[in-house]
């Protein structure tokens, strides 16, 4: 069934599998990593260990060509036993000099082996799931760890590895087996009253509960998504407000065209940056403005497409074209708004407006500061306008300020990687999760008219539950019912 699908087994593959484990290129030390039953041997050919070998110590030996004996490397090697290795079996590392030449000329003596093969691409990690080394959220925190780029990225995938995610799917896996078990029993065998009254009750509140937490865990905005893939900041505006002036300030470098020719930018710039240690993939988009220009107008669709799907829309205005008095900028602010980005606008949702959109208002430079001072006072005045904030990308002035508020709001839209229950980070699992959900509405839809079909709803449940944890098997219900019944005594 489906609940063996992905239940442990212990398989040891015959074959052992080698692979350079470090990045390629030049490099001071490179290793690669053998797994499987012909570890051992690999050793004793390749590095002259005859003796058996103390497990996860590095000693320094000559590294030899299997075949003609010729000196390959001096290096590390290190002996792991299984079970107690990554992948659960036989396992070896040599630590070699990291020079091309040299990692090559010991791919191909192991390749030269009998019974050892190159891995493919994720081997080793597949059998230290087969071995019950890791469950599957901890495989995937393992792949986001390795592919993580800023600071909360590399917390939030050390914490799935960790198997605090997989602990609490676990969890909930548990208490559900327990539920179905008390209903299998109660359908089995209430008739020979060996089953205490309550029981069901009891599952309704347990099950009410579960449903009550799952729910709580889905709800969280997609922060943890967010966080695994990077914050989506849109840049928009009119023409020649200083939207590429802004991407360039926030990278650094000159990644769009800047010019004073109105509608410079037509398509999208895209950038990634790391933001008080939150990732975030900034896109410059085209002014917006009515066009003739077929392909001008093509920019302008796809930036506002880029706004709907954003997490946050940087909105850059021309602080020039601000009223020079500052009791008109926010009802000016709030008709601008409503001109280029209708769908932002304060009136198509407050809240949405001023969780999803910050203004800049550029070219400070070119106000005077007694003016730009009075019109800041009206705007922290105006509770219904998104945050603003005066920025000059020519001196940079406000960049500071900006930046603070910037990095506040991605880090809300990220949540903290390490404080409360660990976050939900893939869409994979969402997906299961919902059908969870949907699966114990099954439970109560039959449970007082057919509790057989109660029970499924529970066991689809696992299911979906099972899928995200890689762990689901039908005896561990079974050990339940005789655990919690003692039937049969
Ligand atoms: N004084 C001043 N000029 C600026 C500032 N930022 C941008 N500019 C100028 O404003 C003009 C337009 O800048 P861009 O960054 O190309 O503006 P944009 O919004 O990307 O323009 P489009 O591509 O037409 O949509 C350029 O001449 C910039 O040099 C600023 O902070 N101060």
């Amino acid at each position: 069934t489906e609940a063996y699908l992905y239940s442990q087994s212990s398989v040891c593959d015959a074959e052992t599998i080698f692979a350079l484990s470090s990045g390629h290129g030049r490099c001071g030390v490179a290793v690669v990593r053998v797994s499987g039953p012909a570890s051992s041997m690999v050793l004793r050919n390749m590095a002259g260990l005859t003796q058996a070998l103390p497990p996860r110590t590095a000693l320094l030996r000559r590294i030899t060509d299997p075949q003609s004996k010729e000196l390959l490397d001096r290096g590390l090697v290190l002996w792991f036993k299984g079970p107690h290795s990554f992948t659960g079996e036989d396992s070896a590392e040599f630590h070699i000099h990291g020079g091309p030449a040299v990692i090559t000329a010991v791919l191909q003596a192991l390749g030269s082996l009998e019974g050892v093969r190159p891995a493919e691409a994720g081997e080793f990690t597949r059998r230290a799931f087969h071995a019950g080394k890791l469950g599957l959220t901890e495989v995937e925190g393992l792949g986001d760890l390795i592919h993580a780029e800023t600071e909360a990225q590399r917390r939030q995938a050390l914490r799935q590895m960790d198997g605090e995610l997989g602990r609490l799917y676990q969890d909930w896996s548990y208490r559900l087996k327990r539920c179905l078990a008390h209903v299998e029993a109660f359908i089995d065998f209430s008739e020979d009253e060996l089953i205490e009254d309550g029981v069901l009750n009891q599952v309704d509140s347990s099950v009410c509960q579960l449903e009550t937490e799952i729910e709580r865990h889905l709800k969280d905005e997609r922060r943890g998504e967010r966080l695994r893939t990077g914050v989506q900041v849109v840049i928009a505006g009119a023409t020649n407000a200083g939207k590429s002036s802004l991407l360039n300030t926030l990278c650094q470098r000159p990644a769009a065209i800047v010019s004073p020719i109105a509608g410079t930018t037509r398509d999208i710039v895209e950038t990634s940056l790391d933001i008080g240690g939150f990732p975030v993939l900034l896109s410059d988009t085209a002014g917006l403005r009515d066009s003739s220009d077929s392909v001008e107008r093509e920019g302008v669709r796809r930036a506002r497409q880029r706004v709907e799907q954003a997490d946050l829309t940087l909105v850059v205005v021309d602080s020039t074209q601000l009223p020079p008095d500052p009791q008109l900028v926010p009802a000016f602010l709030q008709e601008h708004l409503s001109t280029v980005l209708p769908s932002l606008s304060p009136e198509a949702g407050m809240k949405a407006a001023s969780d999803r959109v910050l203004l800049v208002l550029n070219k400070s430079d070119l106000v005077p500061e007694e003016q730009r001072e009075r019109t800041e006072g009206e705007l922290r005045e105006s509770p219904g306008l998104p945050p603003a904030c005066f920025l000059s990308c020519y001196t940079s002035t406000g960049l500071e300020d900006f930046l603070t508020v910037l990095q506040s709001r991605v880090k809300t839209l990220c949540g903290d990687p390490l404080s409360g229950a660990p976050s939900l980070t893939q869409a994979r699992h969402r997906a299961h999760l919902q059908q969870s959900v949907q699966a114990l509405n099954q439970y109560h839809q039959y449970r007082d008219q057919d509790l057989a079909l109660a029970a499924e709803g529970v066991r689809l449940a696992l299911t979906h539950l099972g899928r995200i944890t890689g762990r689901v098997g039908a005896e561990e219900i079974l050990d339940i019912i005789f655990r919690d019944f003692c039937i049969g005594k």
